[in-house]
């Protein structure tokens, strides 16, 4: 892969108190691409995820060991703000999550306001709408409340939202799994479109979804990396048998 990845990650481990869950995970992941995780339900992906953002570690119990690196920067460093850091990789999860008090505009507004924004909202909000691929659906009715929406629409505004705090790495975990096939369509093929600005992981139990949209994709199974590679690889010509057996669907 490339001398200089977006996203590196060196020996990660992770627990959920006793519980080993990740087991010395390494890989990398250039800049301007789609990577896909996928494995058996249990393996670790959302977690895996969830470290790369330190979410993992909100949760009660729960540590890692290992390093991350954005841009060579080790994210788990002393002194290195989780808060800030998210706002730098952020996340959209499997169920569309806008606030539901909130109009569609300060859905996407959200972030910024809290991070004391002061400037006019409205460009950002249309650019956002827009790089979601949701502007020409909601422009005439910015002050409807998000619940108003169908759920791919609000997937989309969740994306908008994610990206109005600039981020450069955006972390999708099942982003389409609760959404129809025509607003899934329309997730994928935003990916392609965002990925020329952002670094994206997507954690997916969709094959036909790995295959389109990513470009490399790594292979979990009960804790560990199996194989990571370039998606084609993977798909055609795995170097390990129980990847072949995965993703041409003989368990999981
Ligand atoms: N909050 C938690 N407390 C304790 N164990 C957890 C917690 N969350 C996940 N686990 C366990 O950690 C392991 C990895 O879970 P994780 O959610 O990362 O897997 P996954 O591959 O994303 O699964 P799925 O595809 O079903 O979403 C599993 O054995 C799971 O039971």
């Amino acid at each position: 892969m490339s001398a200089d990845p977006k996203l590196r990650v060196e020996r990660l481990q992770a627990w959920f108190g006793d519980r080993h869950v990740l087991r010395d995970v390494s890989l990398e992941v250039p800049a301007s691409s789609v990577m896909a995780v996928i494995g058996p339900s249990g393996c670790g992906k959302s977690t895996f995820l969830r470290c790369l953002n330190r979410m993992h570690e909100l949760v009660p119990g729960a540590r890692s060991d290992g390093g991350v690196f954005l841009d060579g920067e080790d994210l788990y460093r002393r002194g290195v703000d989780p808060v800030l850091l998210r706002r730098r990789v952020g996340m959209v999860f499997q169920r569309p999550n806008p606030f539901p008090t909130m109009s569609i505009r300060d859905n996407v507004a959200a972030g910024l306001k809290l991070n004391g924004f002061r400037g006019t909202l409205d460009e950002i909000v249309e650019r956002c709408l827009r790089q979601a691929a949701l502007w020409d659906e909601v422009k005439d009715r910015l002050k409807a409340p998000a619940t108003s929406l169908s759920g791919g629409q609000q997937q989309r505004l969740c994306i908008a939202r994610a990206l109005a705090v600039e981020p450069e790495v955006l972390l999708m975990d099942e982003p389409a799994s609760a959404l129809d096939p025509v607003a899934t369509a329309k997730i994928e093929e935003l990916m392609h479109e965002l990925k020329e600005r952002y670094t994206i992981v997507i954690v997916t139990h969709n094959m036909q979804q790995a295959a389109r949209v990513s470009d490399y994709t790594a292979f979990f199974y009960m804790g560990e990396l199996v194989e990571t590679g370039a998606t084609e690889r993977i798909f055609t010509n795995p170097g390990e048998q129980r990847t072949e057996d995965y993703v041409t669907g003989k368990f999981g």
